[in-house]
């Protein structure tokens, strides 16, 4: 191990059969042939009111990692570096931050889990200190391991004591199923799991923390709210001041702060956590990715999204029986999706009554040879009938050409996009009357917040329980400035500067958007000229290994999330 300090003292916290091999925290170390670990070596000592001592005995001692010249990556405030565990054959470990990491010798406590009787049958509950999910796992026989993210889960010794914690939850961005789901889910686990019980709710995003009073979260009050769509707490966009949010949580004593949003909102969510470890207090930043879109990087797929993609059937069915019963009918039916085309390419490929599907990530061209026109003529032709889907954040480009207006943004910054599906409706009948003088029979449905309005479905609700749980374990072990999210099949810990360094998007020279063209037998619109510069950009197609071998690693997770 490379200049890691270690000290522990032997712990009487767990019963035999569920204490694990390594969990004092160090074996897991000592295994790794560079360490890049936290410095404790912290200026800043914490000296606010968040900070408390224990206050009564504990039954396993504590241990503490760093106070040590290592290697650091992630040390006093101000430098703030990602926190890099480098193993053998290309095994990376990309660590989320820990309290420790700048408040050395913090107490540690049991985890009251293990007095639980749910939990106490169960083999293995506690995760494994070494425990990592790989991000690859398309790979050949000498391919380099990889990234991994640490796996999510209950940890034998928690940060803080049951009556210690006051935890907020905020809700940002856009609506979204399953944010009830995942507040509720929250609010059950810090109370049944770890004997929490003091949660406000922030009310109305960012803003709420310093302009509106909490609201205070009980299971009685929360009990049945995930029937319910939207957010309890409510939700807004822009009102980010990071000052202003940080006083409010140290003014009220807020030492876990949980946070639903979107990008914008992880990118809110990391600076508070630099702010709050700047100023050195015992305060965990813990974010939960929430985006109907499916922008958010890394992760397999963002809550709600599954429950959005079903609720666009009801839409794209109905388009599609409109279209049938006319003769030359057409449905134009418009998704969610700012810049990426997710929800359009799923419910697309659900459907199967969809014979053309547009995306942000897909230019396209209405007139000439290859054009949109040219297909929806031919479509109508073979068929009598045709259903489009267009993502609202497609063709903007075409839009803004014909309709001369100034780009508007949200209060977050986000750009305010024109209605391509309108657009695309008033073209299409236009061309075929004017041009072709031809009758056709178009209908243009509009569901956008409909299907984002409602309550998350089976099995979202089941994923929002997984991210809330895992979430509260991660905070009660002291981690922080991490995401929760699913990668792989697996909860895990990622850090903020993994989900916010780029947006998700469909790749449209990747398998994914190469079966949905198969299935509708649309035009893909790229001229050969697109493919080769994208060709030039992304290198030779077969390397794949190559790839995976250099240091671009944002190439090849996005490549995995849409190659599945
Ligand atoms: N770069 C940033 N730094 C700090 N705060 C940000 C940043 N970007 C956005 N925010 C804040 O995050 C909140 C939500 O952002 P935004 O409206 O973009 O939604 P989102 O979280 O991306 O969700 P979605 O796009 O899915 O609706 C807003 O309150 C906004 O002020
Ligand atoms: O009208 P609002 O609430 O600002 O949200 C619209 C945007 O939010 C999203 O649903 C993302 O949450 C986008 O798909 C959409 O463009
Ligand atoms: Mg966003």
């Amino acid at each position: 191990m490379d200049r890691v300090s270690v000290s522990s003292s032997s712990s009487s916290c767990m019963k035999s059969r569920f204490l694990e091999p390594s969990d004092s925290g160090i074996s897991c170390l000592r295994k790794f042939s560079s360490v890049s670990f936290s410095s404790s070596s912290s200026s800043s000592s914490p000296s606010s009111s968040n900070i408390r001592s224990p206050t009564k005995s504990v039954s396993c001692s504590s241990f503490s990692i760093g106070s040590s010249t290592s290697s650091v990556s992630m040390g006093s405030p101000g430098n703030l570096k990602p926190k890099v565990v480098n193993g053998t054959n290309g095994y990376v470990l990309e660590d989320v931050p820990h309290l420790i990491d700048y408040i050395p010798d913090l107490p540690t406590y049991c985890n009251p889990l293990q007095d639980n009787p749910a939990f106490s049958v169960v083999k293995q509950y506690f995760v494994h200190v070494d425990d990592t999910v790989p991000t690859k796992v398309v790979v050949h026989k000498d391919s380099p391991r990889g990234t991994h993210f640490r796996r999510a889960g209950p940890r034998q010794k928690v940060y803080f004591q049951s009556d210690e914690v006051h935890a907020c939850i905020v809700t940002c961005g856009g609506l979204c199923p399953g944010l009830n789901t995942v507040i509720r889910e929250i609010v059950y686990s810090l109370h049944y799991m770890y004997g929490v019980t003091r949660v406000s709710g922030i009310d109305g995003g960012y803003r709420g923390f310093y302009a509106k009073n909490t609201i205070a979260l009980t299971p009685k009050n929360v009990n049945d709210i995930h029937k319910r769509g939207g957010t309890i707490l409510g939700t807004s966009r822009g009102g980010h001041d990071t000052s202003k949010i940080v006083d409010s949580i140290q003014d009220r004593g807020i030492n876990q702060v949980y946070i639903i949003g979107g990008d914008g909102t992880q990118k809110g969510a990391s600076v508070i956590f630099e702010e709050v470890r700047k100023r050195g207090l015992k305060v965990v930043v813990a974010g939960i990715p929430k985006t109907i879109d499916n922008d958010i990087p890394v992760i397999d797929k963002s809550f709600g999204f599954d429950t959005a993609v079903e609720e666009a059937q009801r839409a794209i069915n109905a388009a599609h029986v409109e279209a049938e019963s006319v003769e030359n009918g057409i449905g134009v039916v418009k998704l969610m999706g700012r810049y990426s085309g997710f929800i359009a390419m799923y419910a697309t490929l659900a459907s199967r009554d969809v014979d053309l599907c547009l995306i942000p990530e897909s230019p396209f061209h209405l007139e000439g040879p290859g054009g949109l026109f040219e297909y929806v003529e031919t479509r109508l032709r073979e068929m009598g009938h045709m259903v489009i889907v267009i993502a609202e954040g497609a063709g903007q480009d075409l839009v803004a050409e014909s309709i001369q207006s100034a780009a508007v943004q949200d209060a977050s910054g986000n750009r305010l996009l024109q209605d391509v599906g309108l657009w695309i409706s008033q073209k299409i009948k236009d061309y075929f009357s004017k041009q072709r003088k031809m009758a056709i029979n178009l209908k243009y449905i509009d569901p956008t917040y409909m299907i984002r309005a409602i309550p998350s479905n089976a099995s979202d609700n089941v994923y929002c329980t997984l991210l809330a749980q895992s979430c509260v374990h991660g905070a009660m072990a002291g981690y922080t400035g991490f995401t929760s999210g699913l990668v792989n099949g697996r909860q895990t810990y990622i850090p903020f500067y993994r989900i916010i360094e780029r947006q998700n998007q469909v790749v449209i020279t990747d398998r994914m958007w190469a079966r949905l063209l198969a299935s509708t037998n649309q035009p893909s619109f790229l001229r050969t000229k697109d493919v080769i510069e994208d060709k030039k950009e992304r290198g030779p197609p077969t390397p794949l290994l190559e790839k995976q071998n250099s240091a671009n690693d944002n190439l090849v997770n996005k490549e995995q999330i849409n190659d599945k």
